[in-house]
């Protein structure tokens, strides 16, 4: 089964830059991959048209069995249900505690109170915060906010996440916990596509690879492919 797919993707942004030039791939379900290439390279656009932060200037991006062109007004937010995103800077709401910060998209979808706290207190545990649940965002460090970003983006037990350079700030030993995460999503049924330009941290994954020069996909490589 296919979770997303790009068929012939081009972005030019009104600026006149061309981020992507026809980007074809797919990805299946419980698949993990990365998606690398130089700065520039358009690696955060093709995220974006799949989060709809942004939209295709031609070519189609097709989400399951729809495509995302004809997704439009409220259906945005019903497809970001499905999709969770974590950014390289958190993105979290600074008067908000750890568990409200998590919670969010559960409430957003209308769930019950106690359902909420059970999930959140579950999540919270997997990314080792169990504790900090009360804590505000500024009083955690870079490393134990990118988890909370995690936990929200991973609460709602979406179809496919997104990660913007998730590590891009970390040490070795947080980076390898993050992916370590990661890598046990695909078998709770949710895709993972993420981000880097660290190819050290990508080489050592063993998935496969998707390489962005210029906005053109010049490699897509398979994990036995990889060279060591
Ligand atoms: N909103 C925008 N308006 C105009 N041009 C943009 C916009 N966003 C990105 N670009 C341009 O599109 C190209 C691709 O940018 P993008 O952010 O997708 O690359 P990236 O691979 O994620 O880079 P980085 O690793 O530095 O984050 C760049 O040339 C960038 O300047």
């Amino acid at each position: 089964m296919t979770v997303l797919r790009f068929d012939n993707v081009s972005k030019q942004y009104s600026g006149g830059r061309q981020a992507l030039r026809e980007v074809s791939f797919e990805v299946g379900a419980g698949e993990m991959l990365f998606v690398t290439g130089h700065s520039g390279a358009g690696k955060t656009t093709l995220l974006k048209l799949i989060h709809l932060a942004e939209r295709p200037s031609r070519g189609a991006v097709l989400f399951g069995e729809k495509n995302l062109l004809r997704v439009r007004g409220r259906r945005v937010a019903m497809h970001r249900r499905n999709v969770g995103v974590v950014f390289q800077d958190h993105r979290l709401l600074a008067d908000r505690s750890v568990a409200d910060n998590v919670a969010l998209p559960l409430l957003l979808q209308g769930i019950r109170r106690a359902e909420i706290n059970k999930r959140v207190r579950a999540v919270l545990d997997r990314v080792s915060l169990g504790a900090r649940a009360q804590a505000l965002p500024a009083q955690l460090s870079a490393g134990e906010q990118q988890r909370v970003g995690i936990a929200r983006a991973i609460v709602a037990e979406p179809a496919l996440l997104v990660a913007d350079e998730p590590t891009g700030n970390l040490d070795p030993t947080l980076s390898a916990e993050i992916m370590a995460l990661f890598e046990s999503l695909p078998e709770r049924g949710t895709s993972v596509l993420v981000a880097s330009h660290d190819l050290a941290l990508v080489k050592r994954m063993k998935k496969r690879v998707l390489v962005l020069n210029q906005g053109e996909l010049a490699d897509d490589i398979a994990p036995e492919d990889l060279a060591e």
